[in-house]
């Protein structure tokens, strides 16, 4: 298979002229091909059961957008279908959190290192790092940095959100949110453990409402591909223009998606993929191909880590086959 792809490559049967004259684009054959290639993968997840509302995503399903700076897209597999975006908004929330707050002081309350628990651990709060979260794409973390967005935090990261998918009147799945907020025990807990140590000032309840709507807001894979290319170029997302961040804070996000946007499974990714992502337990995952692309994807079915199955796949075959890691 890798042979036959290093010929197809060879070839150039992948790419084709831009409409626009602009970069070369992928062909969507190639795409769909990827994507049939990993169904089966998709297939051998799990989809999430532990927010009730996500037990009755599709399994079935993997879909993928390619987009370039120029704005340009192309997609393949079922990639219309829209999941919540779950701990993918971690990024959005931190990049917020970075504009509203002096770095010193959010490494007083978050550090920006790796840890091999899970997502939602307690234990490492309790017992590593002075009580500071590891980082702010784990559960603690990005609680602790919503609290350091000033005024209207839901708001606030909803439109930064539409300025990075460039997507307006992005939705909360209301079923997800009251399944998230029904079920939501464990993040209180952290929640509440943090304000027992200080990390967390102020009311804790309303921070987990705001957390809770932020993990159910729905996307599709064209959402997640310009957010990736949004990062890609610094904050400027290419299809609007806008500059929604400042590359300095574009540059800190992807550094610390690059060590811990995966999980437990982020050393590996970076070995096979070698491009900053970050995922959710809703099937997505959001990744940045500095100076050249954003892609997204959707596989709800989860592998052991908590990450897409066939999209983790995917995305490594793409990364091998078009040569996208930074490394
Ligand atoms: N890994 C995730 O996507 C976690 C987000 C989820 N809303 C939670 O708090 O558990």
């Amino acid at each position: 298979m890798a042979g036959d792809f290093s010929r197809a490559l060879a070839k150039g049967y992948n790419w084709k002229k831009s409409t626009q004259g602009g970069a070369r684009m992928l062909t969507s054959e190639y795409l769909e091909s990827v994507v049939a290639r990993y169904l089966p993968a998709a297939r051998a997840g799990q989809v999430a059961t532990y927010i009730p509302g996500l037990a009755a995503a599709d399994p079935e399903q993997l879909g993928v957008c390619w987009m370039d700076q120029d704005g340009q897209v192309v997609t393949a597999g079922c990639w219309q279908e829209a999941v919540t975006v779950q701990s993918i908004v971690k990024v959005a929330v931190f990049l917020q959190a970075l504009a509203d707050c002096p770095m010193e002081r959010l490494t007083e309350k978050i550090s920006l290192n790796a840890t091999a628990e899970r997502f939602n651990s307690i234990v490492d709060l309790e017992e590593k790092n002075a009580h500071r979260p590891l980082n702010p794409y784990i559960n603690s973390g990005a609680i602790a940095a919503l609290s350091l967005v000033k005024g209207e935090a839901f708001s606030r990261v909803m439109d930064l959100l539409e300025g990075l998918t460039g997507h307006p009147g992005l939705e909360v799945d209301q079923a997800v949110y009251r399944s998230e907020r029904e079920t939501g025990d464990r993040n209180r807990a952290i929640a509440y453990f943090m304000r027992s140590t200080g990390i967390l000032e102020g009311e804790v309840e309303p921070l987990l409402e705001d957390y809770f709507r932020l993990c159910s807001v729905r996307v599709d894979c064209r959402d997640l591909a310009a957010f990736g290319a949004t990062l890609a170029d610094g904050g400027r997302n290419p299809v609007t223009g806008r500059v929604c961040a400042p590359r300095e804070h574009c540059r800190t996000a992807m550094a610390v998606m690059l060590s811990c946007g995966m999980y437990g499974q982020s050393g590996e990714f970076l070995v096979h993929a070698g491009i900053p992502a970050k995922s959710g337990v809703g099937g997505g995952i959001m990744a940045a191909v500095p100076g050249r692309a954003g892609i997204g994807v959707i596989g709800p079915a989860l592998n052991h880590t908590g990450n897409s199955s066939g999209g983790v796949e995917l995305l490594c075959a793409l990364s091998r086959e078009l040569d996208l890691s930074i490394l």
